[in-house]
């Protein structure tokens, strides 16, 4: 048994537990049932499970922070194309409240049949076998009793389960710093040069980086340095374009065009990696930025809001109010990152952005296609692009024509003398 998961024993009946099913999220913990405290009331969660449906939970245990990330990512691949295809899963995670880091991830499985349960059990069986970083628990309904019961393998140890409130922050902000939003250069290089050795783009990208001693605080630029920023659609390019031309700026972007060869592959990597990724893309524009500003001013279509905001997003995957709360230290802006003399925030009823997107007639990324489907996640991303702190951020509504759009954000610029 590794360390990582005798730790995870050691604190089991402090834990909470937690299942994203069907758009809700339930939260459990367990009781020692030898003491009698166990469970009287049902969780709603386990009351709907159909009867005679076998339930299991994974957790990944692995103490190492990538390959627990890329073994969750890919257990799902796995768990959708091994299981028998009545068998549901749903995601879930365990956290001691309130403890940082403390927040391990898995899935939560539902066979309905004995015969897709057999199966079930005899693929984790060979999974643990192969010395996958897993702890499987079975859930039992006590014969004649509205209990049930959490069996750990391996351990042979049984709990009884009760439902538990749900915890003050969102169980996902305990781990954001650094496995989400990365608030240092040095913290988003070390994940790329962890994993360069398993996946070789991550030496290319990180070959690209500026060298430490570049990083330090420069002297105040002489020229502004004005960012873009919104969801997809909302006229960033169109706006940055036009306002390069207006005042004879230079136009850069983040990611910069020498990533874009390998944004691809890191969008099918799982957070850990897609974030370090696109946060270093940052530092890599920043040069950029330092070596412009002297020049011309610097308009720049995405920056941190959009690797903070996103991230921010999709790690926070309830309601807007789950999000953390305004004035939180994960929406500071890294203390080594260039920071901008404006930050322009375009605005767009969901209908428009709709449409602009239909006549654009581009294909969308994944993640845009998400945000249409889910108009809870385009909500979080806004209202986190709102909440981060550092540069002043105008919020600009992008609903008129273009060149209406521009005059008004050539007015702002003029009236608080950016410019
Ligand atoms: N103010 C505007 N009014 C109407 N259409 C616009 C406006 N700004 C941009 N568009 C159009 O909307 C689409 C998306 O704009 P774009 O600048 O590419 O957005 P983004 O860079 O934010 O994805 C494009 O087809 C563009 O021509
Ligand atoms: N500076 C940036 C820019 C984009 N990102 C991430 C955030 C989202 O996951 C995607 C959004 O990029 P998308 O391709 O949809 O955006 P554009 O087409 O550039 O408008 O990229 C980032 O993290 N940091």
């Amino acid at each position: 048994m590794s360390r990582r998961t005798m730790a995870l024993l050691s604190q089991w009946t402090s834990r909470v537990f937690s299942v994203d099913m069907d758009g809700e999220t339930v939260y459990f913990k367990i009781h020692d049932t030898q003491t009698g405290k166990g469970g009287k009331e049902v969780l709603r969660m386990f009351g709907n499970i159909q009867k005679g449906a076998s339930c299991y939970s994974l957790l990944v245990s692995s103490g190492e922070k990538i390959h627990s990330a890329r073994f969750h990512w890919k257990l799902k691949d796995k768990l959708s194309t091994a299981l028998p295809p009545q068998c549901r899963f749903s995601p879930m995670c365990s956290f001691l409240p309130g403890v940082r880091d403390s927040l391990v991830h898995g899935y939560f499985l539902q066979a309905p049949s004995s015969d897709s349960s057999a199966t079930t059990e005899r693929l984790l069986r060979q999974w643990l076998r192969l010395d996958d970083p897993l702890l499987v628990c079975s859930y039992l309904h006590e014969e004649n009793t509205p209990r049930w019961i959490q069996h750990l393998w391996n351990t042979e140890q049984n709990h009884g389960i009760v439902p538990s409130e749900a915890p003050e922050s969102h169980p996902a902000t305990l781990n954001l710093i650094n496995s989400d939003v990365f608030y240092s250069f040095q913290a988003a290089r070390d994940v790329l040069q962890k994993c360069a050795d398993i996946i070789p783009e991550a030496a290319s990208v990180l070959e690209l980086l500026p060298c430490d001693g570049d990083m330090e605080a420069r002297s105040k630029p002489d020229f502004p340095i004005i960012v873009l920023e919104g969801l997809d659609a909302t006229g960033k390019t169109t706006l940055t374009e036009s306002l390069r031309d207006a005042l004879g700026a230079t136009l850069l972007r983040s990611p910069p065009p020498c990533l874009s060869p390998w944004r691809a592959r890191f969008d099918q990597e799982p957070p850990i990696l897609r974030r370090a990724f696109y946060a270093l893309g940052n530092y890599i524009t920043a040069q950029q930025i330092y070596s412009q500003t002297s020049k011309t001013p610097v308009i720049i279509d995405r920056f941190w809001h959009s690797t903070a905001a996103y991230a921010i997003a999709t790690a926070v995957n309830g309601p807007v109010c789950d999000l953390p709360a305004e004035g939180s230290e994960l929406y500071r802006w890294p203390s080594d990152l260039l920071q901008p003399s404006v930050v322009f925030l375009l605005t767009l009823d969901p209908e428009e952005r709709k449409r602009r997107l239909k006549d654009r007639g581009q294909g969308e990324t994944k993640e845009e296609h998400e945000l249409d489907l889910n108009q809870v996640f385009r909500l979080r991303v806004e209202e986190a692009y709102k909440r981060i702190s550092g540069p002043t951020c105008i919020s600009v509504d992008a609903s008129s024509s273009a060149e209406q759009v521009l005059r008004q954000v050539l007015l702002l610029i003029k009236a608080k003398r950016y410019l």
